[in-house]
This record gives C-alpha cells, sequence and structure tokens, in this order.
C-alpha cells in the first residue's frame, strides 16, 4: 500500500476571484460557494488517501480557511504577492519530512484510492525524480510530487505539462480519470458529474444530470 508519509499541497486563491471561468456555471449558486465546494472535495478526498499523512492548504481567504480546517487540513498563508507556483514553493518548504504532493483544488470528483495509486507509482519510480500527472486534455497539470529533499520547482500555468517535462519531471501513465478531471470551464463540470462529485459540489449541482454525491 505504501507509506503513510505523503504531505498534500492544495492552494486555494481568494475565493471571490478563484475559478472565474467558471462564475455563473450554476444558476443560483454564489460563485464563491462553487469554488469553495471544488475545494472541500479535493481536500476530503485528499484526507481519505490512504498514503496521505497530512493536508496543507494553502490560502489567503478566512472562509476557505474555517471550512477546510474543518475537514481535517492544516492551513497556511500565501506569500506575500501570492501566485500559484510561489506558493506551492512555499507549502513545500514548509515540509519537514516525506514526499510533498501538489495537488490543484478543482477536482470535485477526486476518489481517494485514485491518489493512492498515483502517489504509489510516484513512490515506486526511480529515485530523485519529480512525477506529474496531466489533466485530462493532457495539456496542464493535477498532480507534481517530489521526494523527500528534492526540491518542488513547480511550474503550474499555461501549457505546464509541457513546463513540467522541461524541467526534468516525469510524467505519470495511469489512467485515473477523477484525478485527471480538473474543472477550469462548465462543461468540464458536467464531465466531472459524470464520474460522481464529492458531496459538497453535488450539493450545489442537484441539477446537472446525472449527478451522483460520492461519499470519501
Ligand atoms: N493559494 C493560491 N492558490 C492559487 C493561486 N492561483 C491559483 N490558485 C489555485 O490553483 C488551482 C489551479 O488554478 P486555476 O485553475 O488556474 O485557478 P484560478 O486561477 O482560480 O482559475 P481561473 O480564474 O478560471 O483561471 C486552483 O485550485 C486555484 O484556487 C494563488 O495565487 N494562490
Ligand atoms: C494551473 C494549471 O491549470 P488549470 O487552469 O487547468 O487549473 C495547470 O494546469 O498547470
Amino acid at each position: 500500500m505504501g507509506e503513510q508519509n505523503w504531505t498534500v499541497l492544495v492552494p486555494v486563491k481568494r475565493l471571490d476571484v478563484a475559478k472565474s471561468r467558471l462564475r455563473g456555471t450554476l444558476d443560483d449558486v454564489p460563485h464563491q460557494a462553487l469554488a469553495l465546494a471544488l475545494a472541500q472535495d479535493t481536500v476530503a478526498a485528499a484526507r481519505a488517501c490512504p498514503q496521505v499523512a497530512a493536508v496543507l492548504v494553502l490560502t489567503d481567504d478566512a472562509e476557505a480557511t474555517e471550512a477546510l480546517s474543518a475537514l481535517g487540513a492544516q492551513v497556511h498563508a500565501d506569500p506575500p504577492g501570492g501566485g500559484l507556483n510561489e506558493t506551492f514553493t512555499l507549502g513545500g518548504s514548509l515540509v519537514t519530512d516525506g514526499p510533498v504532493a501538489a495537488l490543484t483544488a478543482d477536482l470535485p470528483a477526486l476518489r481517494p484510492l485514485e491518489l493512492a495509486a498515483a502517489l504509489r507509482a510516484a513512490a515506486d519510480g526511480p529515485a530523485g525524480v519529480r512525477r506529474f500527472v496531466t489533466d485530462t486534455p493532457g495539456t496542464g497539470t493535477v498532480l507534481l510530487t517530489a521526494p523527500e529533499g528534492v526540491p518542488l520547482e513547480p511550474r503550474f500555468g499555461e501549457d505546464s505539462a509541457t513546463a513540467h517535462a522541461e524541467s526534468g519531471a516525469v510524467a505519470l501513465a495511469g489512467p485515473w480519470p477523477t484525478l485527471r478531471r480538473d474543472v477550469d470551464v462548465p462543461a468540464d463540470l458536467a464531465a466531472a458529474a459524470v464520474l460522481g462529485l464529492g458531496r459538497h459540489t453535488a450539493a450545489l449541482a442537484r441539477r446537472l444530470a446525472p449527478v451522483r454525491a460520492v461519499d470519501h
């Protein structure tokens, strides 16, 4: 099964500005509630993953801090000036032992056992090598891992799959559809609903069909 020694970093932008491409996706649902629900389901799945010792949320948002702490995450503020890669780098520097995984907070269908399989594959790879998992389209990144003592060196952003490969990280090849299913635009939410949404997002998305709530 692999050791329970991973720290998973989950960055959550201030909810009023996060996930702007999803604004207005669900009628009558405040945007911040949707952005938070995506993060809650991501964090709940990571917490339920057998390999994960700790989930460290990085955020400057007070509401996200309260809600994600309630799910058992530790929380630390963004570095001054924020920025996704700067925030992941700060998070990685706070981890004193064990391997580190950087996970985006927009994975509402994520199943703990798929994350477990990806972390096991990362741990079984060649020593000292950073690994990553691309998103469903194959251009972005949902997960970047670094063994203990190896800096994360995150290259998230546009075309991050290429950027991570060029930086020496090696792509992991498993199927893991719920891990790869990030939600950036409205059609992604419908695709995630087909896989089965976590309970926080499902509660907001009842009119998307078919919606299945998944209890982690
Ligand atoms: N803490 C923190 N998280 C960030 C920051 N920028 C992006 N994120 C998070 O990183 C993840 C992936 O980022 P994107 O999908 O590009 O999210 P986004 O910038 O909120 O979305 P768009 O506005 O639609 O581009 C999401 O979970 C964001 O909440 C940042 O500066 N600080
Ligand atoms: C931050 C990223 O992108 P997205 O906008 O797909 O979450 C990424 O894929 O590196």
